[in-house]
C-alpha cells in the first residue's frame, strides 16, 4: 500500500460541463469529509457543497465515495464532480492538497496503482492507454478488448502450460536412476512445448495487423518533382495540407496527414520529389522520402507521363528504393518470386493529370505517350480517379488491419517478448540431448519473457516508461 494519497482532474481540458477530480488512497475519505462535510453512502451520488478548511465555499456539486478494495485503483476513491471551471478546479485541487498526505498525482499514477494492487495486469494497462488514444472504431475496439483483458487470458494460459512442463522436468530430476519414467516425460514435456510454441507462432503472425491498427496504415506518395504527389495529397485530405506550385522541387519536406478509412487509421506521407540536386535542403528532403517509402505499407508511384524520359521507366528507378520486406503482412520475404509479388502487390502506379489532353506529343522526345500500364489514372484538378483510388488505398488498409477483434498485440513491446519466447522454446526443442538442469533453465528462461508480458515478472524498469505514457489525472 502507498503512504501518499493522490488527486488530480481525471476529465478533460479546461473549461467544460463538468469536472471531475479523483482521490485515491488512504486519506480519501478524510479529502471527503472535510471538502463536502460529511461521509455520502459508499457508491451513491450525492449533491453536497463543497468548501475549503476555513469553511468558504467553493462549488456545489456531486460527491461519491468509493470503498476499497473493489475500486478501480484497489483503493478508497473519492470523486468531485464540479463545475468545469479553471478557478473552480484550481480552488479545489488547492484545498485538497492542503490535507495533509494527500498530493497532486503523476501521469498513469491511478492505473500505475491498479496495476501495483492487482486489480490489472499489464496487456490491460496498456489497453488503457491504447483505448484513451484509440481516434478510429478499429482502435477503440482492439483497445477495449486488451483492456478487458483478452490478451492476458491468452498469455497466462501459455504460462500455466509452460509451468506445467518445467514441472515436470523437475520432477524427473527425482528419478534420475530411473530411465523409464525420464523418457516418458521427456517425450511428454517436448509434445506439450512445441504446442505452446505453435500457437505463439499463430498469434505472433496477427501482430503486424495490430501494430498497423494501433500506429496507422502508411501510404507514401512518390514521384518525380511537379508529379502532382501534394495535389493528390490535398484531394485525398478534402483540404490544403500541403503547398502546390508550378515549381518543381516545392515539397521538401515528408507531410503526414491522418485520415480514418472505414474504422482503420490510414497516414498519408506526401514526400519531396525525388531527383538528382545539388541543392543542400532538398537533397536532405529527397533522403526523407526514401525514408518514407521504406516505412510506407503501400507506396503510390506517381508519374505525369509528359515527363521525360516516359512512362515507368523512373518509376522503375523509384520502385528500387522499395525494401523487399516491405508488405501489408510485414513480414520478411525469403526468395526472389515472392519478392516481386510483394513489390507488385504493394506499390501502385498512378498516371497524374489525365485532364491533360493524352495523346499529345512529349515536347522534349517528341514520342507519343503511353496510354496505359498504370494501375490507376487521376486529376487533382476535375477529381477524375480520386475516390476509386481511395477505395483502393480503404480496402489495402482494411486487410492489413485485419479483425480489431481477433486478439491481437497491438505493440512492439509485446511482439518483441513473444518472439523472443518462441526462440528460447526452439532452442529447448532443438537441444534433444540436454540434461534435465539445463532443460529446465531454457524453459525457465521462456517463462519470463511470457511473465513479463503480463507484468507478472521482470519489468519494473519499464513501468516508469509505461505508465508515464498515460496523461495526468488516469
Ligand atoms: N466517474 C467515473 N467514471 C468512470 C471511471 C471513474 O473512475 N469514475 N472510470 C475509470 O476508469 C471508468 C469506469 N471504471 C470503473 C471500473 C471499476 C469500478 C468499480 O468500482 N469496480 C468494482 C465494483 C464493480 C461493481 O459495482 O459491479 C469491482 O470491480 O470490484 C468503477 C469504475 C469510466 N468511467
Ligand atoms: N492540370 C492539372 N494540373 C495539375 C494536376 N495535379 C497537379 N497539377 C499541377 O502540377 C503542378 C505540380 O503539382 P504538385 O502537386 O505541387 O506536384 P508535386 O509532385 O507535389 O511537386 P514537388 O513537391 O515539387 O515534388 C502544379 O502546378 C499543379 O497545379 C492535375 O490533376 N491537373
Ligand atoms: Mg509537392
Amino acid at each position: 500500500m502507498h503512504s501518499d494519497t493522490i488527486a488530480a482532474l481525471s476529465s478533460g481540458a479546461l473549461p467544460s460541463g463538468v469536472a471531475v477530480v479523483r482521490v485515491s488512497g488512504a486519506k480519501a475519505n478524510v479529502a471527503m469529509t472535510s471538502l463536502a462535510g460529511a461521509m455520502p453512502p459508499a457508491r451513491q451520488a450525492s449533491l453536497r457543497t463543497f468548501r475549503s478548511a476555513d469553511g468558504v465555499p467553493i462549488d456545489t456539486g456531486i460527491a461519491l465515495f468509493f470503498d476499497g478494495p473493489n475500486t478501480v485503483t484497489g483503493e478508497d476513491i473519492a470523486e468531485f464532480h464540479l463545475h468545469g471551471g479553471r478557478a473552480v478546479v484550481s480552488a479545489f485541487l488547492q484545498a485538497v492538497t492542503h490535507i495533509a498526505d494527500i498530493r497532486l498525482a503523476e501521469a498513469g499514477e491511478f492505473t500505475r496503482r491498479a496495476f501495483e494492487n492487482g486489480r490489472i495486469d499489464l496487456t490491460e494497462a496498456e489497453g488503457l492507454a491504447d483505448l484513451l488514444a484509440a481516434e478510429t472504431e478499429g482502435q477503440r475496439r482492439a483497445a477495449f478488448d486488451q483492456a478487458r483483458g483478452a490478451l492476458s487470458t491468452v498469455y497466462e494460459g501459455w504460462m500455466k502450460r509452460l509451468t506445467q512442463a518445467r514441472a515436470m522436468i523437475e520432477a524427473g530430476f527425482d528419478f534420475a536412476d530411473e530411465d523409464d519414467v525420464g523418457e516418458n516425460a521427456g517425450a511428454g514435456v517436448r509434445q506439450a512445448v512445441s504446442e505452446i510454441c505453435d500457437d505463439i507462432r499463430a498469434h505472433l503472425q496477427k501482430a503486424s495487423r495490430g501494430e498497423i491498427l494501433r500506429s496507422g496504415y502508411k501510404v507514401a506518395i512518390v514521384g518525380a518533382p511537379n508529379a502532382g504527389k501534394s495535389s493528390l495529397l490535398n484531394a485525398l485530405a478534402e483540404r490544403e495540407a500541403a503547398i502546390v506550385t508550378d515549381v518543381p522541387g516545392t515539397t521538401r519536406d515528408v507531410i503526414s496527414v491522418t485520415l480514418d478509412l472505414s474504422g482503420v487509421p490510414v497516414v498519408l506521407l506526401d514526400t519531396a520529389g525525388i531527383r538528382e540536386t545539388k541543392d543542400k535542403v532538398e537533397a536532405i528532403g529527397v533522403g526523407r522520402t526514401r525514408a518514407a517509402m521504406n516505412e510506407a505499407n503501400l507506396v503510390l508511384a506517381l508519374e505525369d507521363p509528359r515527363d521525360a524520359p516516359g512512362p515507368l521507366s523512373r518509376l522503375k528507378g523509384l520502385l528500387s528504393y522499395v525494401k523487399p520486406s516491405l508488405g501489408p503482412v510485414g513480414q520478411a520475404l525469403d526468395d526472389e518470386e515472392s519478392e516481386e509479388e510483394t513489390l507488385e502487390r504493394d506499390v501502385l502506379t498512378v498516371r497524374t493529370k489525365v485532364d491533360l489532353a493524352s495523346g499529345q506529343k512529349d515536347p522534349g522526345h517528341g514520342k507519343h505517350l503511353e496510354e496505359g500500364g498504370y494501375d490507376f489514372a487521376i486529376s487533382a484538378k476535375t477529381g477524375a480517379g480520386i475516390s476509386e483510388l481511395m477505395e483502393a488505398i480503404s480496402e489495402r488498409a482494411r486487410t492489413a488491419a485485419g479483425d480489431p477483434a481477433s486478439s491481437v498485440p497491438l505493440r512492439v513491446r509485446q511482439r518483441q517478448l513473444l518472439e523472443d519466447t518462441v526462440r528460447i522454446l526452439e532452442e529447448f526443442l532443438n537441444d534433444r540431448d540436454a540434461p534435465d538442469e539445463i532443460a529446465a533453465e531454457t524453459l525457465r528462461r521462456a517463462s519470463t519473457r511470457l511473465g513479463a508480458l503480463t507484468g507478472a515478472v521482470g519489468v519494473e524498469d519499464l513501468l516508469d516508461v509505461i505508465f508515464s505514457e498515460f496523461c495526468i489525472g488516469k
